[in-house]
């Protein structure tokens, strides 16, 4: 942990940084200093206000609802947080992993003056939006912070002294930050380790509510420490380990990539089934003890939450951008990429997660308040995709809006453009997107003067653009100013450990104590994923429809591709009773493509390809759905 300089050296290091432009020595941290550098390349204005406006409310429902696990989770912590921080003037914060503000509450006088510098819920406090800052330095440097008044980047957040520390998943994903902020000046002694306290709590209950006891060892220094939010945890799949919290791994000597890695033999020098509670093996903190996990006792409020949500079902979350490490370094360099106004080309299979690496990397970016606009190229029919890339003018055309529109590419104007199966661009319209990328300028159809556009660019594909430069189906020189720098999401069945991977999955879903019994896990781990993540999310989800909270799921309620039946389902789905019988073609046929978007899950390209028809059949049809 970090602790600050007083505040007389702090208005000294600030006047040398940011009146003079020399670099203070000593009086602030590296961490401070290197996020001050990083604003002032920003071009922020220090004296200035940054605009922090806070996100819609549908939009904040949505950030909430994506951050359940991590809500419930951290509810308790929140109350007792929030208790201490009335006491001591101040508020008591939980953001996601983006540092969007999801909850604040305290002390109602200093909330108001928090509020006023826009330190309220909707509101981004990463670093590329709110400047040096704890919540963001926390995200950034993963790792607990504290920003005490002048070392904020922004003079009108000089009141404010804060202590943030990054919330992890037990797969080593940043879920959010847990922040405490007061007023300057007041006793903030005890704000890290109360921060500290609660992160490991919270922590503690996403480990839990991810895995069986049975598939738990806890570790700790010392035996009669056992029991408490300190406890190492690790969790085995079989003998392969595929969590741990952050207190494991410091006791072991090892960082997150060593989930799906290590074997419980690599740890212990034992098997699994040899294992016994005692002392297990010496590590970096001395000597480590070892205890399979006991069934958690039900604390109050989990019997609360249970009693309020019966068995009903309830829609399964859609998982966080769950990634490997491999995975996760390509998205840190994508994002650099994106700073540098390099072009991205991330190709990969359908379903390995394109545009789920190109949000995060949005995201993750200082464009992350600007907007996102995903344009998938294989489902806008080739006679629209011109006018909704380029936007046309007023008449352009026979059908054309009155007003003209902008067009997508504009739309895209300061944030980032992603250009999906950029493969399936006709050749034409290649030549136009490589002026707009080379002149940074987009003139509408229908003539008119060309639109300055501030864009990032990023494409993604499923096919070899480099062999389809050598047939002509793709120019060269597009290719080039494209491809500058590819990224490529391996297919899930070439994951080292499918079940780890399934996993990490698992754990990102609201499965409300529901777990993957071994022979499901076993049939996931045998399959090979034609539609890859995409597919695995669908299962999961099915299966959780398909099941109560608490449940273990057994293979039987699988689809049936992973049941070990011959392949996909049929497209085409054999009629059966009477009705079917007599219905006539169009309905089968509208049927068949309805369940084929289904299972392609609503991209167009790939159902077509699963019925063996061109995506201008399934148009004609008037079924197909734009996807964006
Ligand atoms: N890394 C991931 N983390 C979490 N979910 C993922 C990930 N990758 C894919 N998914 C799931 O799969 C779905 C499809 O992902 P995405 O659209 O990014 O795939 P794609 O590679 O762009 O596919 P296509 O080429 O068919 O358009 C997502 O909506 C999400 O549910």
């Amino acid at each position: 942990m970090e602790r600050s300089a007083p505040t007389a050296d702090v208005a000294v290091a600030r006047r040398q940084f940011f009146d003079l432009g020399a670099e203070p020595q000593g009086a602030v941290s590296p961490t401070i200093l290197n996020s001050w550098a990083r604003c002032r390349a920003r071009g922020f204005d220090s004296h200035g206000q940054p605009a922090l406006e806070p996100v819609p409310s549908s939009t904040l429902k949505e950030h909430h609802d994506r951050s359940e696990r991590l809500i419930r989770a951290s509810r308790r912590e929140l109350v007792a947080l929030r208790g201490e921080a009335r006491g001591a003037g101040a508020i008591a914060i939980l953001t996601d992993g983006a540092g969007l503000v999801l909850d604040a509450a305290g002390d109602t006088g200093f909330a108001g003056k928090a509020a006023r510098v826009a330190l309220r819920p909707g509101v981004a406090w990463s670093e590329a939006a709110s400047g040096t800052n704890a919540i963001g330095a926390a995200l950034m440097e993963r790792r607990p912070v504290e920003v005490r008044g002048g070392e904020h980047y922004f003079e009108p957040h000089r009141f404010l002294t804060c202590a943030a520390a990054p919330i992890f998943s037990p797969t080593g994903d940043l879920l959010g930050a847990l922040d405490l902020s007061g007023p300057a000046g007041a006793p903030t002694a005890e704000a890290l380790e109360l921060i500290g306290r609660g992160v490991d709590q919270i922590e503690r209950r996403l480990f839990e509510a991810a895995f069986r006891s049975e598939d738990v060892v806890r570790l700790q220094t010392d035996p009669d420490r056992f029991g408490g939010a300190q406890d190492g945890l690790l969790a085995f799949e079989g003998s392969r380990l595929v969590a741990a919290n952050r207190h494991a791994l410091r006791m072991l000597g090892l960082d997150w990539s060593a989930l799906g890695q290590r074997s419980f033999r690599d740890l212990f020098e034992a098997p699994r089934s040899a294992f016994v509670d005692g002392v297990a093996r010496s590590g970096p903190c001395g000597t480590l003890y070892a205890r399979a996990a006991r069934a958690p006792a039900l604390t109050p409020g989990a019997a609360f939450e249970s009693a309020r949500t019966p068995a009903e079902a309830r829609p399964a979350s859609e998982p966080g951008p769950v990634f490997d490490a491999g995975t996760r370094a390509d998205l840190a360099r994508a994002v650099r990429l994106i700073e540098g106004d390099v072009p991205v080309l991330i190709c990969g299979e359908t379903g390995s997660g394109k545009e789920v690496f190109a949000r995060a990397a949005h995201a993750a970016s200082s464009r992350a308040r600007k907007p996102f606009v995903a344009v998938n190229c294989a489902a806008l029919p080739e006679g629209l995709i011109e006018a909704e890339l380029f936007g046309y003018e007023e008449g352009a055309f026979t059908g054309a809006r009155r007003s003209g529109s902008k067009g997508l590419l504009r739309e895209a104007d300061g944030g980032v453009l992603l250009l999906d199966e950029i493969g399936d661009m006709p050749l034409a319209l290649q030549a136009r997107l490589l002026r707009v990328v080379q002149e940074r300028a987009v003139t509408p159809l229908g003539g008119g003067k060309p639109h300055p556009v501030d864009l990032r660019l990023l494409c993604a594909t499923h096919r070899d653009l480099r062999a389809m430069t050598e047939s002509g189906g793709f120019r060269a020189d597009l290719y080039y100013r494209v491809a500058q720098y590819a990224v490529a999401l391996p297919p899930l069945r070439a994951a080292p450990d499918r079940r780890a991977a399934a996993l990490a999955f698992w754990a990102t879903l609201r499965t409300e104590g529901r777990t993957l019994g071994p022979a499901t896990l076993e049939r996931m781990a045998a399959y090979d994923w034609p539609g890859n993540r995409r597919e695995l999310v669908g299962a999961m989800k099915a299966l959780i429809a398909l099941s109560e909270p608490g449940d273990e799921i057994g293979p039987e309620l699988l689809p049936a591709p992973l049941r070990g039946r011959a392949s996909v389902p049929s497209a085409v789905p054999a009629p059966e009773g009477p009705a079917e019988r007599t219905a006539d073609l169009d309905t089968v046929a509208r049927a068949a493509i309805a369940s084929a978007l289904d299972a392609a899950g609503g991209n167009v390209a790939e159902a077509a390809r699963r019925l063996g028809v061109s995506r201008s059949t399934l148009y004609r049809r008037g079924v197909a759905r734009r996807a964006s």
